[in-house]
């Protein structure tokens, strides 16, 4: 068997103990500098970079057309990780999410010229390999890393794309072998890519991963990383790692997708980028797993391309802002108008659920929706979330959590409000991003100015009357409420013992950005909640 002729062939023991020793004889090649430190603190390293340094990954591979693997992915990888990431293009792909319809492979001098390019000026820490089209380009790299050494070299070594199609002929895989794992701080090799490079060693269970691990350490990679993706009959996808000491069996829940295409390439990145970072090689892993483990969960439900691979989100954004999610758009000041605030108690007392609550303040007319669930434990609040978002999504209700940013992150809510002793709305908003609508509270004028420079989307000013519903509320009245509107660039919302008794008086105190009325007790503290928003709508209707 091919296996037993490796394991017993002298000439590859040889090999590895030739590279090891030409490692410490080869001082300058900065790779090795890197693994030794792990144990030690490999960040030591980045801190003699200025702090300004990026932490930066080359890529060297092919450009997928369809943008779900090879430099496509690889930049979205290290995007989505915090890491600057350059390119040296090896072929270009006519690909889809159906297949490979076409390889043109670029002439070595060419990659040569690139990789001169980006290694003599970019201070690039670790390259990652993708696609290596001929044994050419393979020994321009190897020439390239020798003249420029980097930190780490992450080394996943494509030989067929998830369609089947092949992108490394048979011939490049004694390049790979003889050339490059010896210089690679870890391979990355799936299940087809393991055997190929053991001549063909059968592999079809975790058992024979493990061999194929320590097989492959032989040929002189620092770490090997055997993707079991492919073993069939497997609930979990289980990756083993070693690291020429000591094996990892890393499991996790397998998704259940099609939109696989370029998790490979993204992996692979995933590490490059967490090593860049000054990562151990195992945490970096273990990251790296749990990113795309993530990301596979997120889109799995996202629709690209027609044929049986599709790609997925690394920025975990399609899915929120896909056009079926129901989520209303841009925030949209008028939304203000009649602003619906939930209370844990006031429902309770009145035997509703807040999903009924939130239903028929809805259906009664009520603009936006904040639920203000004090003193519920975080999960009882998430679950509540969940709920009322998917009947706000499908009204085109605008859902807002008050205080919690870690709740509104968690369940993808279209926002918070926060107080003045919440976090402040420049640290929600960094966490957030520019889409999510934030709210602050605001009394002063000044206030008012700071929610702007901070980069809210609207305040709330109050209270405009007394209120039983938040305990030591300073009043600040109506003229309290006209001296906040004056200042604001930003639309208001007043809030404060509100009711339709008073709601009119309220909407003519005659500013423009006074876009509405914020409630909680003369909506739910109420029998019926339909009926009560459907008067209090009628009332502001009456008075704009
Ligand atoms: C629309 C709106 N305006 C003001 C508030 C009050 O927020 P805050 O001052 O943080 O007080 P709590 O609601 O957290 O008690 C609000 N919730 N909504
Ligand atoms: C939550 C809240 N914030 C206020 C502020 O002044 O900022 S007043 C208030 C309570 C509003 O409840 P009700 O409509 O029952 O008076
Ligand atoms: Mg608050």
């Amino acid at each position: 068997m091919a296996c037993s002729v490796v394991l017993s062939s002298p000439f590859y023991f040889c090999k590895n103990f030739t590279v090891l020793s030409l490692q410490s004889s080869n001082s300058s090649h900065r790779t090795r500098t890197f693994v030794a430190m792990q144990g030690d603190g490999a960040s030591a390293a980045t801190k003699n970079n200025s702090d300004l340094k990026i932490p930066h990954v080359l890529t060297v591979a092919g450009s997928d057309s369809g943008a779900g693997a090879g430099i496509q992915a690889d930049l979205k990888a290290c995007a989505a990780r915090g890491v600057y990431c350059s390119t040296v293009i090896t072929a270009v792909t006519a690909q889809n999410t159906v297949g490979v319809q076409g390889v043109n492979i670029m002439p070595e001098d060419f990659v040569a010229a690139q990789l001169k390019s980006v290694l003599s000026d970019m201070q690039v820490d670790v390259v990652k390999t993708g696609m290596l089209p001929s044994t050419d380009i393979v020994k321009v790299l190897h020439q390239s890393l020798r003249e420029f050494p980097v930190r780490a070299l992450v080394i996943d070594p494509v030989m067929v794309s998830t369609s089947g199609d092949v992108l490394a002929g048979p011939s490049i895989v004694s390049g790979f072998r003889d050339i490059l794992l010896p210089m690679a701080d870890i391979i990355t090799p799936n299940i087809k890519e393991a055997s190929a490079l053991l001549y063909g060693m059968q592999l079809a269970t975790v058992s024979d991963m493990y061999s194929a691990a320590k097989l492959l350490h032989c040929f002189g990679p620092r770490n090997v990383l055997v993707k079991g993706g492919d073993l069939p009959d497997s609930s979990d996808a289980v990756d083993i790692f070693f690291d020429g000491e000591n094996f990892h069996e890393l499991r996790s829940a397998r998704v259940k997708t099609r939109n696989t295409h370029g998790t490979g390439c993204s992996l692979a990145s995933c590490i490059a980028a967490e090593l860049a970072k000054g990562s151990p090689m195992l945490s970096a892993i273990k990251v790296a797993k749990r990113f795309i483990g993530t990301a596979l969960d997120y889109s799995k439900d996202i629709v690209v391309g027609n044929g049986p691979q599709g790609p997925f989100d690394h920025l975990l954004r399609l899915k929120s802002t896909s056009r079926n999610s129901g989520r209303p758009g841009a925030f949209n000041p008028s939304d203000l108008f009649l602003y619906a605030v939930t209370d844990p108690r006031m429902n309770k007392k009145w035997g509703h659920s807040i999903t009924d609550a939130v239903k028929a303040a809805i259906e009664g007319g009520a603009t936006i929706v904040q639920l203000r669930e004090k003193d519920v434990d975080t999960g009882s609040f998430l679950e509540a979330a969940r709920a009322c978002i998917e009947i706000c999504r499908h009204h085109r209700v605008p859902l807002l959590i008050n205080d919690r940013i870690d709740v509104a992150l968690a369940c993808d809510a279209d926002g918070v409000h926060v107080g003045q002793s919440d976090m402040p709305v420049r640290f929600a908003r960094a966490l957030l991003g520019p889409e999510k609508i934030i709210g602050v509270s605001c009394k002063t004028p000044e206030q008012a100015h700071q929610a702007w420079i901070d980069g809210a989307d609207y305040i709330g000013c109050g209270g405009v009357h007394p209120t039983n519903t938040k305990e030591n509320n300073l009043t600040v009245g109506l003229d309290g409420l006209k001296t906040v509107c004056l200042a604001s660039k930003l639309p208001v919302v007043a809030i404060g013992g509100i009711g339709i008794s008073n709601a009119s008086d309220v909407m003519k105190i005659g500013v423009p950005n006074l876009k509405g009325v914020a409630v909680v007790s003369a909506l739910f503290d109420r029998e019926c909640v339909l009926t009560e928003t459907k008067k209090l709508r009628a009332v502001l209707t009456e008075a704009i």
